[in-house]
């Protein structure tokens, strides 16, 4: 096929001079699509018209450059690159062959994107029954992909592990015409640590840069002319490292003129090492890089600042009251750790509450009427796939869940995302949130941040990430109270709230009485306090384990009293830490006490 010369990289906007202006004025056929792509994308997908990432990638795309793709989440990046690379296969002038083996892989960091790049692109190729799509991912039968493999795949979709195992080890899996790689969500990929993997799946199939064609296990045609494509929401040194590597003179599409990725020769780089060595090799830093953030412009973002002791209880009304509001929504709540997923999943199943408060005797029911759903990466293979295509076929449900949701999945119509445990890495919070206000469409993003923590917020703040402050005690004061107890007054406390007292009262008994849920909840404990220690570099700074007051966490669990099995070397770590601080503290007393 035609492709055009190589020049030097050029740079796209992605975003329309309105930035809730999210489809382009054009149709998919002025795109150069064919007019059978262009049903099935219409007729399959139900998309009219591209969005303004579609627009502008699909050309350039066609035109056979590399592309380097910055666009917010929910934009439509993935139809951005099938499309252009079903309609260069379907153009191809002797039809392919499902014996000609793979054209084009697509890497995803996870099992549940890979399903949702898979669905879609079997959507696309409904009437290309020539083309041969497929997916290979840690999880599924071995064997059973073995035998795809040999058969042939057209376009294939797979997570990084699981791709390099059969590309060492199925020697019946035909790569040499491979055209494409496409890294999708190329941060989340590095970011999971598949670095290694990425550097050895280019060293393999013969596309790294700068390589030749020789060093590969089984390198790649030569005569094939290579394309490759990486998107991504967010940007940093890794991505950028990548980028080096993989692409050729790339188009850049959604980047500023500032953020220009440098050629520099990584060629005696590791995708794992300390890469910002080598941007100031080159004598242009990538600092600004760290701020490129893009969040979609209609999404409203607020945090809330929340006692450690109140936090379980303010989750449950935030939700009851979310809930109530509005019965059929979406709605996700992301935790740190499975064994909370767990805890809060069989918490919300089974606790019951009066259905009026007149009295504590009244009939009993269900606290959270929706269908609540979970995710974790300790879930077998069968049951994710299950609450994946679950979450995105109902009308109203809550999921919660931990950061195996938080990349690239797209679930239609959430409503709201509930940041329950801080995301950590700032990137993390852009691509949670990234979960709602997908395509233009209104969403809400609540972050729960403890007084100590509060400083979180200003940091997401320096990424031009701008939040306003939830009406918590409005909402509690919406609640309704014993009357008798409680008249009409309103209450300036979180933590002396009635409503809260009361639903912390209640959750305790229920915790205490239940032994399943005790060690739920328990578990949930000890995981949660070795995860908060496990926040690195300078987010230390701001998730102290010497301020955590063990007994308020235990409060967050629902549990009376602190769980004794906390991991020894936990309670030594926050005992050292509160010592050392005493230790800190005392010489200046004395200072203070002998100048008097
Ligand atoms: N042209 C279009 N018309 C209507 N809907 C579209 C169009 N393109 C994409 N969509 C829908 O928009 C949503 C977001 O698309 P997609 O998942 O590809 O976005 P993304 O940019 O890859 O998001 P993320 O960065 O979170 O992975 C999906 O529900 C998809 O079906």
């Amino acid at each position: 096929m035609k492709q055009n010369s190589k020049s030097d990289g050029k740079i796209m906007k992605a975003e329309s001079k309105n930035p809730s202006e999210v489809f382009a004025s054009c149709s998919f056929s002025s795109l150069g699509l064919h007019p059978t792509l262009c049903d099935q994308l219409k007729e399959r997908l139900g998309f009219e018209v591209p969005t303004q990432v579609q627009a502008q990638a699909i050309p350039v795309v066609l035109s056979g450059r590399h592309v380097l793709v910055n666009a917010a989440t929910g934009t439509g990046k993935t139809v951005a690159y099938l499309a252009p690379i079903i309609q260069m296969l379907q153009n191809y002038d002797k039809r392919i062959q499902r014996s000609d083996g793979t054209f084009a892989l697509v890497l995803v960091p996870t099992r549940e994107l890979c399903m949702q790049v898979y669905e879609i692109l079997q959507k696309l190729l409904h009437r290309f029954h020539w083309i041969v799509p497929g997916y290979i991912m840690g999880g599924e039968n071995r064997s059973k992909e073995k035998a795809r493999l040999r058969k042939g795949v057209s376009i294939l979709v797979a997570t990084p592990g699981r791709l390099l195992d059969h590309l060492k080890n199925t020697s019946s899996f035909l790569h040499t015409n491979l055209r494409w790689i496409i890294f999708d969500e190329a941060d989340r990929i590095l970011e999971l640590g598949y670095g290694k993997d990425i550097e050895e799946i280019l060293n393999c199939l013969g596309t790294r840069k700068h390589q030749s064609a020789s060093k590969g296990i089984s390198a790649g045609n030569p005569e094939v002319q290579k394309q490759n494509l990486l998107l991504s929401a967010t940007l940093n040194e890794k991505v950028n490292h990548l980028a080096n590597i993989s692409l050729e003179n790339p188009v850049m599409i959604g980047l500023d003129d500032k953020k220009i990725l440098q050629n520099v020769n990584t060629n005696h780089v590791s995708l794992e090492s300390n890469v910002v060595d080598i941007v100031e090799e080159s004598g242009k830093g990538l600092s600004t890089l760290n701020e490129e953030y893009k969040l979609p412009a209609q999404l409203v973002q607020k945090y809330i600042k929340v006692p450690c002791g109140s936090r379980l209880v303010v989750l449950l009304s935030i939700l009851k009251h979310l809930f109530e509001r509005e019965a059929s929504q979406k709605v996700v709540v992301f935790f740190s750790t499975c064994d909370s997923v767990d805890f809060h999943f069989s918490l919300l199943s089974e606790f019951q509450w009066p259905t009026t408060l007149q009295s504590e005797t009244e009939l009993r029911q269900i606290f959270l009427k929706c269908k609540t759903l979970r995710l974790h990466g300790n879930m077998n293979h069968e049951d994710r796939k299950t609450t994946f295509h679950s979450f995105k076929t109902e009308k109203s449900a809550l999921l919660l869940s931990t950061d195996v949701s938080a990349r690239g999945l797209d679930f239609p119509k959430v409503r709201c995302i509930i940041q329950y445990d801080s995301p950590g890495e700032a990137t993390e919070y852009v691509h949670r949130v990234g979960r709602t206000a997908r395509l233009g469409e209104k969403g809400d993003s609540i972050l729960f941040l403890q007084p100590v923590e509060i400083d979180y917020f200003k940091d997401l703040e320096k990424h031009g990430v701008t939040l306003t402050e939830y009406p918590l005690l409005k909402l509690l004061n919406g609640f309704p109270l014993y009357s008798q107890q409680h008249p009409v007054k309103k209450f300036v406390s979180i933590e002396m709230h009635p409503w809260l007292l009361n639903l912390q009262r209640a959750l305790e008994f229920f915790i205490s009485t239940e032994p399943k849920m005790m060690k739920l909840a328990k578990d949930a404990f000890c995981s949660w306090v070795r995860a908060y220690t496990a926040h690195r570099g300078e987010l230390k700074q701001i998730f102290m384990v010497k301020k955590l007051h063990l007994g308020h966490v235990a409060k967050s669990f629902a549990l009376k009293e602190q769980p004794s099995l906390v991991n020894r070397s936990i309670q030594k770590q926050i005992k050292k830490r509160k010592r050392d601080d005493r230790q800190k503290v005392k010489p200046k007393k004395r200072r203070v006490i002998s100048k008097s």
